[in-house]
């Protein structure tokens, strides 16, 4: 069934386990994504950004979140599976206004780059429409690296723990998006990767909501072997590892946001199959191998987020 965000996480937060947030921009990552949940029977938040907003409503805010609802809650009310629909890094009125009158689950107002101050009245805002019409909220304390804020790695400005009680409290958001060190896309470390999980232990001692990773995509090894063998330059890229994800669940994170593990699992599996059958043109066709390759990388990470068989 269709269903609220913060039911998803309530749960995922009193047993300690996390639910994959993934972004979609069409209908094939949409299936990709569904069937993976059915197969594992596990919960999943299906998101979208601004710009995939933008890019299915083709520059109209309403028409673009309402395409994502009825895509979405009309599959996932013909399931078994809990699946709820986010708006990622809302920052603009209109399309978080569209997406709260649309039907959405759950949004993200991301004022981070904002002062404090500024961030807890803005989110006040959003808090206050939205929960008027049972819409739960996300906000984001810090900066991560990298494209989103387009602030350098060395600008990342990590999470206040103390500040993140405050703004908790002043705000009522129902989750929290702490920046503890990871970036957007497929180059996150320069060297090893490292992420400040004292800073989540603090987060979550001290505001005990649900937790959200940003940035949290690994960058699988098979997809970008697959990809490079295939035409693909995704050299130097790296993502968050596997053990550190982990970690980062068994300290309180309950939901990882994912997309570029996504985007590259796609174009892996396009590249492969239209270099195997030139003479297709089938989208219904030579989509398969990039929606399968998508479907094998959400299974396995809804198996090390431990939402499998949670559903
Ligand atoms: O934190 C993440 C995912 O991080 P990842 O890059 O590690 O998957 N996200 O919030 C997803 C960001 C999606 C950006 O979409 P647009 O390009 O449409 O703006
Ligand atoms: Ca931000
Ligand atoms: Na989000
Ligand atoms: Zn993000």
């Amino acid at each position: 069934p269709y269903v609220n965000t913060k039911e998803i996480l309530e749960k995922a937060n009193k047993e300690y386990y996390a639910v994959a947030a993934l972004n979609i921009n069409n209908l094939e990552f949409l299936q990709a994504i569904l069937e993976a949940g059915i197969e594992k029977k596990s919960p999943l938040i299906i998101e979208t950004s601004e710009g995939a907003i933008k890019y299915a409503g083709t520059g109209d805010p309403l028409r673009g979140a309402k395409f994502f609802v009825d895509m979405v809650k009309g599959f996932a009310d013909t399931l078994d599976i809990p699946v709820s629909l986010h708006l990622d890094h809302g920052k603009d009125f209109k399309y978080i206004v569209s997406a709260i009158k649309a039907g959405y689950s759950s949004v993200m107002i991301d004022a981070s780059d904002k002062p404090f101050e500024e961030n807890v009245k803005i989110t006040k805002e959003i808090v206050k429409i939205a929960h008027s019409v049972g819409v739960s909220v996300e906000a984001e304390l810090g900066k991560l690296a990298g494209i989103e804020d387009n602030v350098s790695s060395a600008e990342s400005v990590l999470v206040n723990p103390d500040e993140a009680k405050k703004f908790v409290e002043e705000t009522q958001v129902d989750f929290l998006a702490p920046a503890i060190g990871t970036s957007h896309g497929a180059f996150k470390f320069k060297g090893e990767a490292k992420l400040d999980y004292d800073r989540l232990k603090q987060v979550k001692e001290l505001t005990g909501i649900p937790l959200v990773l940003h940035g949290a995509s690994s960058v699988v090894e098979e997809i970008v072997e697959i990809a490079e063998k295939y035409g693909a330059d995704f050299g130097g890229s790296k993502g968050v590892p596997s053990e550190i994800l982990k970690e980062t669940v068994q300290l309180g994170i309950n939901k990882v946001n994912t997309d570029t593990d996504l985007r590259m699992a796609f174009v892996a599996g396009l590249r492969e199959y239209l270099h195997n059958n030139p003479k297709e043109f089938d989208p219904r066709n030579y989509m398969k191998k990039g929606k399968e390759y998508v479907k094998k990388v959400v299974a396995d990470r809804l198996e090390l987020l431990g939402s499998a068989g949670k559903a």
